[in-house]
């Protein structure tokens, strides 16, 4: 990843900013609670943070530390090893999950490396995106790593905790979204930014939203992650907190609450000086669910905003288009939108 190819520069308006405004930051919300009037109140704030920024973090989370400081030294030398050797691993068309160092998103390279792996291996997905194809099969990890797997359970429950307390800020009950992970096709991703040489005309990770319903990440002390400011389409850095997990909401969340709640925008600027590591874990729902706008969050005046789409062709749609650059823009929610 030396010289400068022209497969990673961005168009002049996605080049990252080289001065920051002063922002207020994303809300750090805790989650120790310890009565139900704490229970609502961290509902409370979650909701807001949902509204104001799709975006929060959280403290006192429950994830282990010793856990995420292994599962840190474990990609830490998985990187470290030559690319012949990471390539033994690579994922493609037909395997899923393993590493890659030449995605795309929305057809600029990012500058980036990544190794995947399922929560659940094996897991079930569609064939293709065809809607006309049925066919199923079976995505499977490359690597397997018993501290991965221990990792991925434990933020799994973080990741049940954060969606019941979603639930009920958006006035349902708790466990009304638990059933549509009951198959999951959720994965860890490790990712790696080398140092840059052009950090001014590259990104770590092109702007996208999250396709899934919730991401819990985790991140370095480098920074590096920018928000879309809701309010007013400014990027606004997410300053690193220690030991906390930055969430955000993904297309799923945005069509279930009927827009109530939005997938907000991000994006990676990498630096010339030192490589970042973050750990998004997505939490995905089951590839045969429906994913469309909750019986209970629309009515006459608020009619659903999005037409019914199937999770799993929408997930192998948005796959395709990760190695491959393609003459059209990749599947957006924004397609399904009424
Ligand atoms: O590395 C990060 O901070 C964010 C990565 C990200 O947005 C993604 O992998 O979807
Ligand atoms: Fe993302």
């Amino acid at each position: 990843m030396g010289e400068v190819d022209p497969a990673f520069i961005q168009a002049i308006e996605h080049r990252p900013k080289l001065k920051f405004i002063e922002a207020e930051a994303i809300p750090v919300i805790n989650l120790s609670v310890s009565s139900l009037s704490d229970t609502k109140e961290v509902v409370s704030q979650i909701g807001n943070a949902c509204k104001k920024w799709g975006f929060f973090q959280v403290i006192n989370h429950g994830v282990p530390l010793d856990l995420r400081e292994k599962i840190e030294k474990v990609m830490k030398q998985f990187y470290d090893q030559s690319l012949e050797e990471k390539n033994k691993v690579k994922k493609d068309e037909d395997k899923a999950m393993g590493y890659h160092d030449g995605e795309l998103t929305k057809n600029v390279r990012d500058w980036k490396e990544v190794f995947d792996f399922l929560l659940h291996n094996p897991t079930v997905m569609p064939a293709s995106h065809e809607l006309y194809d049925q066919e199923l099969l079976t995505w499977t990890n490359q690597w397997p790593q018993k501290v991965c797997e221990e990792y991925a359970k434990e933020v799994e429950k973080l990741a049940y905790k954060l969606l019941e307390l979603i639930s009920l800020s958006l006035g349902l009950s708790a466990n009304r979204l638990n059933d549509y992970f009951k198959d999951q096709n959720s994965f860890v991703r490790l990712n790696h930014y080398p140092t840059c040489p052009f950090p001014d005309l590259a990104l770590g990770v092109g702007r996208h939203k999250d396709g899934g319903a919730l991401t819990v990440l985790s991140q370095d002390d480098i920074g590096g992650l920018e928000v879309k400011r809701k309010s007013d389409g400014e990027w606004i850095q997410v300053k690193p907190t220690p030991n906390a997990y930055i969430i955000n909401l993904g297309d799923v969340l945005q069509v279930w609450s009927n827009d109530m709640y939005e997938s907000v925008e991000h994006r990676v600027a990498v630096n010339s000086k030192k490589g970042r590591f973050s750990i998004p874990f997505f939490f995905l729902p089951s590839h045969y669910v429906t994913v469309k706008p909750l019986d209970e969050l629309v009515n006459e005046q608020n009619t659903p905003k999005y037409k019914e789409y199937n999770w799993g062709k929408y997930l192998a749609n948005r796959k395709s288009s990760n190695y491959k650059k393609l003459g059209v823009e990749n599947i957006q929610i924004d397609h399904f939108r009424v």
